[in-house]
């Protein structure tokens, strides 16, 4: 987090360096989640991703991957962009945690940082093994509310929100609203 605000030379006067960090306090509630993956080993690839292709809701995920590769990212230029951008394979380097910026974090910037979309793929080393990985999906604290990051860098940037009417929402109620989108109708037809 403290890299982010400095890469985003966020001005003393605003946090500074813990710009981000006092807003992710462990002490506050949170939609903040870990989340422990098993891809079982098997033997034929299954054609289709073992995750679809998606982009995480929180601000940023830190993820663990054990032994075996599989997980792909795009990297897309813009929210909107439609071009038909590569799958490009995020390997497994041991003793390292790969960082993916997420939706709240890109609207947050305004757009400057892109939330990555990716996906998790067979890779032919699941034949003898299963993967495994872990995922911490940080989320701001619940109350939060998403004012422009104090940056140089970011002014008239404008196009890291899916909705606008995300902008005035807090951390807790962009969540639901997410969640909502993506899970909604399944909900619905549960119930
Ligand atoms: O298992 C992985 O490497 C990634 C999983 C993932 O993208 C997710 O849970 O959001
Ligand atoms: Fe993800």
């Amino acid at each position: 987090m403290q890299c982010f605000a400095i890469a985003l030379q966020i001005p003393d006067s605003e946090g500074g360096m813990n710009y981000f960090s006092d807003k992710h306090p462990w002490s506050e509630s949170s939609g903040t989640m870990l989340r422990f993956h098993h891809y079982p080993q098997q033997s034929n690839n299954p054609g289709v991703p073992l995750a679809g292709c998606h982009s995480d809701y929180g601000s940023v995920t830190i993820l663990i991957q054990k032994d075996i590769p599989g997980l792909e990212v795009k990297a897309y230029r813009s929210h909107n962009d439609q071009t038909d951008v590569p799958w490009i394979s995020a390997p497994v380097i041991p003793e390292t945690l790969l960082i993916n910026i997420g939706d709240a974090m890109q609207m947050w910037t305004n757009g400057l940082l892109k939330s990555t979309k990716h996906r998790v793929v067979y890779h032919p080393a699941q034949q003898t093994q299963p993967r495994y990985s872990i995922a911490c999906f940080l989320q701001l604290s619940d109350d939060t509310r998403f004012h422009p990051v104090p940056s140089p860098l970011i002014s008239n940037l404008n196009e890291g929100c899916e909705d606008e009417n995300a902008l005035c929402m807090t951390a807790k109620e962009y969540l639901q609203y997410k969640l909502e989108m993506t899970y909604g109708n399944l909900m619905k037809s549960i119930k």
